[in-house]
């Protein structure tokens, strides 16, 4: 039993758990930087810095993604999407926003059409 366990669990060994998944890693160390010194951390910078220029710059990574996604350059895009990905997680830290909330939120919509969703909010 114990060995047909192990032989199912290394087919799949990319699966990783919510616990691991880097996103919920970098906001850890994310909202560990607040208070931390301008001097040593971009993020303490950031935090340093308030909300508006926070989600400023979130909003500028956004559009540098955007013209790499309309140039179709992958590796840029690759880039410029981690940018904006650890902007926006600053942002959550700085509203006290958790990951858990925003993930429950697309685990709702699993499975509920975009298309429909839109249709039931115009009735
Ligand atoms: N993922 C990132 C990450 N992505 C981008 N950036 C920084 O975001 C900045 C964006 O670059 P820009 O050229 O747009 O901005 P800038 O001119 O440097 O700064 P501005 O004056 O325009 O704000 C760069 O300085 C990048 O280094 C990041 N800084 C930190 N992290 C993660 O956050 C962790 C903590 O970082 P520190 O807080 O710096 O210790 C790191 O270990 C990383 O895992």
């Amino acid at each position: 039993m114990a060995k047909k366990k192990k032989a199912k669990k290394a087919l799949r060994p990319n699966i990783v758990t919510i616990d691991e998944h880097v996103l919920d890693r970098l906001y850890l160390v994310i909202d560990s930087r607040k208070g931390a010194d301008p001097e040593t951390s971009y993020t303490a910078r950031l935090f340093s810095r308030g909300r508006p220029q926070i989600a400023k710059k979130l909003g500028e990574e956004a559009v540098e993604a955007l013209i790499e996604g309309i140039r179709g350059d992958k590796a840029k895009l690759v880039g410029e999407s981690a940018d904006m990905l650890y902007h926006l997680l600053t942002l959550w830290a700085a509203v006290g926003v958790k990951p858990k909330s925003v993930w429950d939120e697309l685990a709702r919509r699993e499975g509920l059409s975009g298309i429909a969703e839109k249709a039931s909010r115009k009735r």
